[in-house]
Order: structure tokens, then sequence, then C-alpha cells
């Protein structure tokens, strides 16, 4: 070793160590003026603390410490006074002080801020940039007007929105048009999502059950998230993880004191062997998971044709896809039913126990879509699929159905899903195939949503323009067994399998 260490030259493209000096301590002087500089800036930075600060330095240095000490007790009894006595003046007082020290700091970045996002102009030699509007406080944040440009497009602002948000040192920023030459900046500065959401308390009562408005976790400004369920079949779209179980099971316990009372029926579809349905198995009027020999392995993009048709021809038929298709074929014939006693008398449907709401929850649509393993019980699974989703809404037969993959050729119908939750989703076009056209470009950034927050997503409600990001509630496992023994359906219809794999009346 050490032969070959004196051997050593140095080569052209070999390593090259540079000998470095210890950076030096900084002497005291250096010390002293970098906390003095830090100091003047903070203070600068932050008037409404400093201010006060020198005003009362001052008066100690002229006065001495007693006249200090009782100009302090003055200002804050008053204070306290001001506050117990007239608590909206002084809030209001306190508010319109943060909101002008907020505004004074977004005026302060504003012009580099736009220069950098390039949304300024070099009009006459001199450069312009759009005009900073009002400032409001939200709960989580701020709102910024902003006064375009000549010839600027919100659209713009929306590219930008990610720069704002790294410019103004806030979470997130989201922006929406105002029209008439106007955008809002909305930064968010606290995430009320970051952490895992509580259900809310479920009515002691089923028919007080809101069908219109299901609690299922919170929106990003802090409001609880509701889900307006009748009238609607529900997509659930995330990757692998993206916590579809949360959305699925949020929806089920919400009408789980429905269920019990008998004016809500849930039918379960689980193709993974029950994994994720089997633990509220008893809240289930009718309820199929599958077995080993039905459920296929998942095929590729490239072998998934040829795979199918392998499958086929060595497996005409199976028993188990079957009474699946025998299952939604009974939802059919129900809905066709209602839709028959409806016609000429009523246009949509009232729950009730005697004609329940149903809702049929189906874990992964993906194998009901495009893993099917048999060609005759492939064609009558796909047609009763179409047939409630373009038919049941009414009648109020419902499906509610979670998929991994987005995609046309895994779901051939998803246009007819009239409300979708894009969950976290592996590629950026992905987001608009679930919420329509421009929905990324409009916030929902479904792709970006991070491992770490499963149960995110982003939704379009009604009367917003613009995406909302949402979280659904955490419901644990024993939360699930309790759920299962408090709210059991009333009078199962039919099980297509006990747990013996007999098929039971
Ligand atoms: N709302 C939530 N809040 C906090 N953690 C959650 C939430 N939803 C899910 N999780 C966590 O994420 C994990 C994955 O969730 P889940 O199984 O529901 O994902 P998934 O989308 O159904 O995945 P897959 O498609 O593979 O079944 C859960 O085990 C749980 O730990």
């Amino acid at each position: 070793m050490a032969r070959q260490m004196a051997a050593w030259e140095p080569r052209r493209g070999d390593p090259v160590l540079v000998a470095t000096r210890r950076p030096q301590e900084p002497s005291l002087a250096a010390r002293v003026l970098q906390n003095v500089g830090r100091l003047l800036w903070w203070a600068v930075r932050y008037p409404y603390l400093s201010l006060p600060l020198l005003a009362a330095a001052w008066i100690g240095r002229q006065f001495g410490p007693l006249p200090l000490a009782l100009v302090l007790t003055v200002v804050t009894a008053a204070l306290v006074l001001w506050h117990r006595h007239r608590p909206a003046s002084f809030a209001r007082t306190f508010l319109l002080w943060r909101r002008w020290l907020r505004r004074v700091q977004y005026a302060r970045h504003w012009q580099p801020a736009m220069v950098g996002a390039d949304l300024h102009d070099g009009f006459g030699g001199q450069t312009q940039v759009p005009r900073l509007g009002r400032v409001t406080l939200t709960e989580h944040g701020e709102r910024v007007e902003v006064h375009l440009l000549h010839g600027q497009t919100p659209q713009q602002f929306m590219d930008r929105a990610d720069a704002f948000a790294h410019s103004f040192v806030a979470q997130r920023c989201s922006v929406r048009s105002l029209g008439t030459g106007r955008v809002v900046l909305a930064f968010q500065r606290v995430d009320p999502l970051a952490t895992v959401v509580e259900p809310a308390p479920l009515p002691a009562d089923g028919a007080d059950v809101d069908l219109a408005a299901l609690p299922l976790g919170l929106r990003e400004d802090g409001r609880p998230w509701t889900l307006g369920l009748l009238g609607r079949h529900v997509l659930l779209a995330g990757s692998a993880g993206a916590g579809k179980g949360s959305f699925l099971w949020g929806i089920i316990r919400a009408l789980a004191p429905a269920v019990t009372e008998g004016q809500v029926q849930l039918w379960g579809v689980d193709p993974k062997m029950g994994v994720e349905l089997s633990f509220g198995r008893s809240l289930f009027a009718r309820y199929w998971d599958g077995d080993a020999t039905t459920t296929p392995e998942p095929a590729s993009d490239d072998d998934d044709t040829a795979r199918r048709r392998t499958r086929r021809d060595d497996k005409p038929s199976d028993p188990a896809l079957a009474e699946l298709a025998q299952l939604l074929d009974d939802a059919v014939a129900l809905m066709q039913d209602r839709l028959r006693r409806m016609r000429g008398t009523s246009r949509s449907h009232v729950p009730t126990t005697a004609e329940p709401l149903v809702v049929l929850v189906v874990d992964e649509l993906a194998f009901l879509t495009a893993y099917a393993v048999d060609r005759d019980l492939d064609k009558r699974i796909d047609r009763s699929l179409r047939l409630l989703l373009s038919q049941g809404r009414a009648p109020g037969v419902l499906v509610v159905a979670g998929i991994q993959d987005p995609r046309k050729e895994t779901l051939p119908f998803r246009d007819l899903f009239t409300f979708r939750v894009a969950m976290r989703l592996v590629e950026p076009e992905a987001v608009d195939l679930v919420l329509g056209n421009g929905a990324r470009l409009r916030g929902a950034h479904a792709d970006a949503i991070a491992t770490t927050m499963p149960g995110t997503a982003y939704v379009v409600l009604d009367g917003e323009p613009e995406p909302v990001r949402v979280r659904a509630a955490w419901i644990g496992d024993d939360e699930l067994r309790d759920l299962a023994t408090r709210y059991p359906a009333p009078v199962p219809l039919r099980l297509v399998k006990d747990d013996t794999g007999e098929a039971a009346a």
C-alpha cells in the first residue's frame, strides 16, 4: 500500500484535494455589529413591537423608572378596559392594525415579486407592475386583490401561484379571477389540513342524517366539508395509498344512523376479497367480495387485452363473478321498477323506510370495468353499471366508487359520475381527467399532494369557482368495528355468501 501511494502521480481527471483553511471565528466586534444589524432589521420589520419598546425606553431614560411604570400601567389598564367594555371596537381596531401591517409587508415586496414573476411592463421607460389592491385577513392567511396591467390575463397569475407563495413566504397561494381586470391571490399561512382530521359526531336519529350535507372532513379554509349525496354518483380517484378508504368509510359512517333505521340501504362490492369493506359487513344489505379464484392479477397496459383474452378462453365463466353480475342486475331491476312507478307522478325519489336510498359502494371499480374474466359476465356487469350511472340518480340508486387509475381505458364511463374527488394522482394529466378540463390550472394540484397527507383531495364544489382542497376525516379500525355493531342494516336482503362460503337467503 505504501509503495502504491509513493508511486501515485496525479493525472488529468483524477479528483484533486484542495487544502482549505478553517474559516476564522468572527471577531467580537464583528459579532456585535452583526447582532446590532439583526436588531435593527428586526425593529424595521416588526414596527408594532419595536415602536412601543422604543417609546418605553425613551420615557425610562427621560423621566426615570417610576414614570415609566406608571405609563405602562395606565396603557395596559386602558387596553384591558377597552377590550372588556368595547370588545367589538377593540377587535376591529386590532384587526385594522394587523391588516395595515400586512399591507405594508406586501407593499414592501410587491415590486420585486412581480418583476421576478415576469408580470411587469416596461412602458415609457418605467417599470410598471400590477397594482396591489385591498388586503384582507382570513382565518388562515390573507386575500390580496390585484389590478392587472393592460394586456394581462388572470391565467398568467394562475400560472405563477407557486412563485407568489414562495415570494410572500406562504404555504400555498391560489388565484381567482374577480372579473373586470382584477384577480385575488389567496395566501395560506396555516394549513388546517396538516393534521389528521377528526370525524364529526353522528346524529342520534337516522332521520337527522342530512343526505344533502354529509360531514366528511375539513376544507382548506378550515370550514367543515360536507358532501351532498342526493342525486349524485361519486367517484373517488386516487393512486394506491391515497386514502380512498377514508372517503368511502366517511360516506358509509355518515349514512350509518339512517342505514340502521332503514332510510338508506348500502350494497357493498369489494373485489379485494373484503379487505376494505368486510369490517362493516353488517351495515350492508347486499355484499360481495369475490374470492381468490375470481380475482385476476392486475395487468399492465400493454398486456391487458391479451391477458383478458387468455383468461376468458381459459375460464369461460365464474360462479363468484356471476353472483356479482346478479347483484348489479338486481340493483338495475330495483331502479327500473322505481322508474316505472315514478312515471308521471314524480321526478325524483324521496328516501323512506319503505323505499330507501340505495347506495352501491364499490371499492375498486377497475375490477368491474377492466379486469373481468368472462365475456358474457363482463358485458352484463358493464351494461348494469352504465344503466345505474345513467338512470339511477332520480330513483335513488346511487353509486359511490373508488378507482386508482381514472383513464378512459380503465373507466370508460367516468363522465357519468356527477361528483368526482381527485386524491393524490400519479400524473398531472390525470387531474383534468377526474375534475374536468382546466382544473389543474385553476389550482387542483392533486399530483402534488404529499404522500404524508393521505385522505387529502381536490373537489369542485357548488358555487365555488375554483377547486377546493379537502381532507377526509380519519376513521380507525376500532371505530369501524363499533360502527358495524351499532348500526347494522335492519333486514339484510340477501348475502351473496356467508362466512362459511355458502349462499344465504
Ligand atoms: N383521512 C386520512 N387521514 C389520515 N390518514 C389516512 C387517511 N386516509 C388514509 N390514511 C392512511 O393512509 C393509508 C392508506 O389509506 P387507504 O388504504 O385508504 O388508501 P387507498 O387509497 O384505499 O389505497 P389502495 O388503493 O391501495 O387500497 C391508511 O392505512 C392510513 O394509515
